[in-house]
């Protein structure tokens, strides 16, 4: 294993990075540097075609949708028009299913959703088919991982709990949150969600537990947040629906040792949180009246205690979460106003 490591970093593979947040310009290019293949940075579609123009070519490009000047969709189109046959990967925030399909007639060869990890990054590797051959996918995904879980043992990486009732646009918010502020976010329940679908030998234990509206055991999501900030290439991180109870808060600091910077609450009336999920229309099968009021009632019992907790250390960002998105947005954005602004607004 050890000699394998080497040999990725003479990967002849070139790629390159397209996109406007310098957040993830940075993270795709550092997991491109980790497997050694060489890749350049643009930070639009305009500089992608500019640069093809100028006569480079590379085996993979990384593409964002929403950019300015020349979005991903009209760039990839470009592309393809200029005869670059290079595998062009769609990288993306929260797409909806309209606009990945434009996004792939536009010309993608692959699609990924943000954040980019290792393992995302590999299997786009691998489902491209790059020359990777003298190695399993395996053994390259076990090195990589050894790389990045020896950094990741060693960092602490920054961390805000995200919480608030059961449709109280915690998710909602978190998308912006990440457009403005460069964090990475992650849903404990969407990660609980994912692990159902992977075919875990506990996704029917999760998927019984979020039917009844229930809170998974601690030592279960835990290890999915773990893998995913591991995985990561960022240091700060938006822990949404997390902790969820007092053994979950408990059992978190203690296998991580991570205390959060503070923990943003979104305060929202029952009424309001019923009537958004009732409209929510993403298909969970927890967003049923029978299991939304289970759900209320173990936020009253569980969760409500763990953002006492915190109040009494001070630590509580209470944000009235029952206004229009963009004002809430107001709200949040006041709190995280210290710190400076580190990526525009996308157009
Ligand atoms: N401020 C708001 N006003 C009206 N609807 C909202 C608001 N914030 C979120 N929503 C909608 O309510 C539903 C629940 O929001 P979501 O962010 O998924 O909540 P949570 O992650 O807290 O469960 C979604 O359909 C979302 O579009
Ligand atoms: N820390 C957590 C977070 C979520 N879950 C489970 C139980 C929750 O009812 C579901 C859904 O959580 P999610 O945060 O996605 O959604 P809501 O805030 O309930 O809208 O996942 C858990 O068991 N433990």
């Amino acid at each position: 294993m050890a000699d394998e490591v080497p040999s990725l970093a003479e990967s002849k593979l070139t790629a390159l990075v397209v996109d406007d947040n310098f957040v993830n310009q940075t993270m795709h290019h550092k997991l491109l540097d980790r497997l050694g293949i060489k890749n350049d940075v643009v930070c639009n579609g305009q500089e992608a075609v500019d640069v093809h123009c100028s006569g480079r070519n590379y085996d993979l490009i990384l593409m964002d949708m929403e950019m300015p000047i020349l979005n991903g969709i009209q760039a990839t189109k470009r592309l393809r028009e200029m005869g670059i046959e290079s595998k062009i990967a769609g990288v993306t925030t929260r797409a909806n299913e309209g606009d990945k399909k434009e996004f792939m007639e536009a010309g993608l060869n692959d699609f990924q959703e943000k954040p980019l990890t290792i393992s995302k990054l590999l299997s786009i590797l691998h489902r491209l088919d790059f020359h990777v051959q003298t190695y399993t996918m395996g053994s390259i995904a076990d090195a990589a991982n050894k790389e990045v879980n020896g950094t990741a043992s060693e960092k602490r990486p920054a961390v805000i709990f995200v919480l608030g009732g059961p449709g109280s646009g915690k998710g909602t918010q978190c998308a912006y949150i990440v457009d403005h502020f460069g964090y990475t976010h992650l849903s404990a329940g969407d990660l609980l969600r994912a692990e159902i679908k992977s075919g875990s030998e506990n996704g029917t234990m999760i998927q019984n537990m979020i039917k009844e509206g229930k809170i998974v055991p601690s030592e279960v999501t835990i290890k999915l947040l773990q893998k995913a900030i591991q995985e990561n290439g960022n240091d700060k991180f938006l822990i949404d629906g997390f902790p969820r109870n007092e053994e979950n808060r408990a059992a978190f600091e203690k296998v991580t040792g991570i205390e959060p910077k503070f923990v943003l609450f979104f305060d929202c009336p029952e009424e309001e949180m019923e009537r958004r999920l009732l409209g929510r229309n993403q298909g969970r099968e927890d967003d049923n009246i029978e299991t939304i009021r289970k759900r209320f009632k173990v936020f009253l019992e569980s969760s409500l205690p763990v953002i006492q907790y915190y109040e009494a250390k001070g630590k509580v960002r209470k944000i009235h979460a029952a206004k229009p998105i963009e004002d809430v947005f107001q709200e949040v954005k006041a709190v995280f106003s210290p710190e400076a602004e580190k990526v525009k607004r996308k157009q």
